[in-house]
């Protein structure tokens, strides 16, 4: 088949080159040139992933006419923050009924839209859109490493093609009707991440860890419910799976921001020595406008804008978060 994949940092070259190694004709827009044509001479993105070799039928280019050219599936795996550029940029090339799945995690800033919702906004056809999700770091899906994903659509049909499209020996897909909790719990996973990271930075225990990311899963739970999903998928892939993943896995760049952060380093400082994306440093923000539409108290997301955004310390946050008023657990 013929796919586009749109976005060439980690989890793009990791989604291509698993596409790409599973027979299909793949080719993935990169926006630097330099980028492209080292992918296309010497099957390796010098950026990303970088001590990896990529399939050599993997194509690369910064032109979104050549890449769409006849695609049969896009997959978008920018930075959630850009998604609604993103979508403006493929729309002359794609028809109305092109499959489209969205890997970014987020939530838009202002609006409080999902990915699936801005892709709904700019490209219409709600049915051909899908989000995929789960506890994947790209360091292990290029290594083939086994990983299972959640792939969600609001028609059944839609998460079955990408179902099938992305399924590999090391690669397990599930479907999945609920669009709303999968991104839901994307977004928010990320800024449980960073509490805990800024909690080991801060000396603290596995103990609180542990606090952090249960009481972090109830208040996923409480979001996803009031804005209509099921907070069953909060206990699946895309909820608890994830949530885990990026609270515990060195290469989670959300939880060791967190880390940092508690040890002096700015977003800035971060995002400049990495040149990554730091999807739940802007997510603490834009959920909270999701929270407030649907009158949702978040403590941990709270606490983790007020030290990102409005200066706030760490010690000063964390007392007031352990000394809320003591309540029922459920
Ligand atoms: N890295 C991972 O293991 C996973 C990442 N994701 C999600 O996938 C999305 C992309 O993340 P990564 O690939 O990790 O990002 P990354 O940090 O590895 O790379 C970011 C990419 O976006 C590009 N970019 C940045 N600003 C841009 C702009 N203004 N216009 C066009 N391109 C721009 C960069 O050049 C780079 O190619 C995020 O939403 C992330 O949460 C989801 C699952 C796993
Ligand atoms: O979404 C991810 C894993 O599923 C990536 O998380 P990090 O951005 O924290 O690395």
């Amino acid at each position: 088949m013929k796919v586009s994949v749109i976005g060439a940092g980690s989890w793009g070259t990791a989604l291509a080159n698993l596409l790409a190694s599973q027979g299909n004709d793949v080719c993935m827009w990169a926006r630097k040139p330099e980028v492209c044509e080292s992918i296309n001479t010497r099957h390796v993105n010098p950026r990303y992933l970088v001590n990896s070799t990529l399939d050599e039928r993997l194509r690369a280019s910064s032109d979104f006419a050549e890449v769409l050219k006849g695609t049969e599936a896009v997959v978008v795996v920018t930075p959630s923050s850009i998604l609604r550029q993103t979508a403006e940029a493929i729309a002359p090339y794609i028809t109305s009924v092109t499959p489209i799945v969205i890997c970014s995690k987020g939530v838009e800033e202002g609006t409080g839209l999902l990915p699936v919702e801005i892709f709904e906004d700019v490209l219409g056809h709600l049915g051909r859109l899908a989000g995929l999700t789960g506890p994947n770091h790209a360091e292990e899906v290029i290594k083939a490493l086994p990983s299972g994903t959640v792939i969600a659509a609001f028609r059944l049909k839609t998460a079955k093609f990408f179902q099938e499209l992305f399924a590999a020996p090391y690669f397990r897909t599930y479907v999945s009707s609920d669009v709303i909790g999968a991104e839901i719990c994307a977004a928010y996973k990320n800024v449980v991440a960073i509490a805990v990271g800024a909690a080991y930075g801060m000396g603290l225990g596995d103990n609180t860890a542990s606090l952090i990311m249960t009481r972090g899963l109830a208040e996923m739970g409480r979001l996803v419910t009031a804005c209509g999903g099921n907070s069953m998928t909060c206990m699946g892939l895309a909820g608890v799976g994830d949530l885990e993943v990026t609270c515990m896995s060195e290469h989670s760049r959300n939880r060791t921001f967190g880390y940092r952060l508690a040890k002096g380093t700015t977003l800035e400082e971060y995002k400049a020595e990495t040149h990554m994306v730091v999807e739940g440093a802007v997510a603490c923000r834009t959920l909270h406008t999701l929270a407030s539409e649907h009158g949702v108290d978040l403590p941990i997301a709270q606490a983790v804008r007020a030290i990102v955004w409005e200066g706030a310390t760490l010690q000063d946050v964390a007392v007031a978060l352990l000394d809320r008023p003591l309540k029922a657990e459920f």
